[in-house]
């Protein structure tokens, strides 16, 4: 079933979460309970039915895409893994106009799919957040890119800068698990 999904991605120019980042996600949502979780890019929702896979059968995927296409796409992976419809609430949007009028404290999980991008997108992430909840950032590694002194283009840079960024926050207890392009988990306190 997600084989069919991650070729609806390729189709769309939109590369999908590995199968281990996927088996990270559906361990994360239930390890932390998760009901009520947050995606920034939908993509063709491969990551999506991975975090809804470890989600109780009442838990509520938010998931958030600029591209009408790909949302197109998730809902038919959705369907394909006989998701009840009220399981996934998909918007429309830029995460930057979406994330705003989400509830603080209301989600277990939020996972910014893309590193360089999700550096805009972590304050509101944080604000959602209900304590013990993880804010997930894949890519983070960006091809070992990150972890090599030596590389130091503009968005290797600012993949670096967001994780120091996130170790700092003395709200946040982070780490790097280092599957797929690496994801940073960062706990709420
Ligand atoms: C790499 S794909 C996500 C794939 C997904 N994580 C998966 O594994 O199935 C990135 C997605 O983010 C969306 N996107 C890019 N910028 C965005 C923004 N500012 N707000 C919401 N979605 C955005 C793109 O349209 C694209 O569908």
């Amino acid at each position: 079933m997600l084989l069919r999904a991650r070729e609806r991605a390729a189709h769309l120019g939109c590369p999908a979460v590995s199968p281990g980042v996927g088996a990270l996600l559906a361990v994360l949502t239930a390890g932390v309970r998760a009901r009520a979780v947050v995606e920034v890019g939908t993509g063709a929702g491969v990551a999506s039915v991975w975090l809804l896979r470890g989600m109780p059968d009442d838990g509520v995927l938010t998931t958030i895409d600029t591209e009408l296409a790909h949302l197109r796409a998730a809902r038919t992976a959705f369907a394909e893994a006989r998701l009840a419809p009220g399981r996934t609430r998909a918007i429309p949007g830029r995460a930057a106009e979406v994330l705003p009028r989400l509830a603080d404290g209301a989600y277990d999980l939020v996972l910014l799919g893309d590193a360089p991008a999700a550096a805009d997108h972590v304050a509101d992430a944080v604000r959602l957040l209900r304590p013990d909840g993880v804010l997930v950032v894949d890519g983070a590694l960006r091809g070992g890119r990150v972890a090599d002194p030596a590389r130091r283009d503009e968005v290797t840079t600012a993949v670096r800068a967001l994780g120091r960024t996130l170790r700092s926050d003395d709200r946040l207890a982070t780490t790097l698990v280092p599957v797929g392009d690496g994801v940073l988990l960062a706990a709420r306190r």
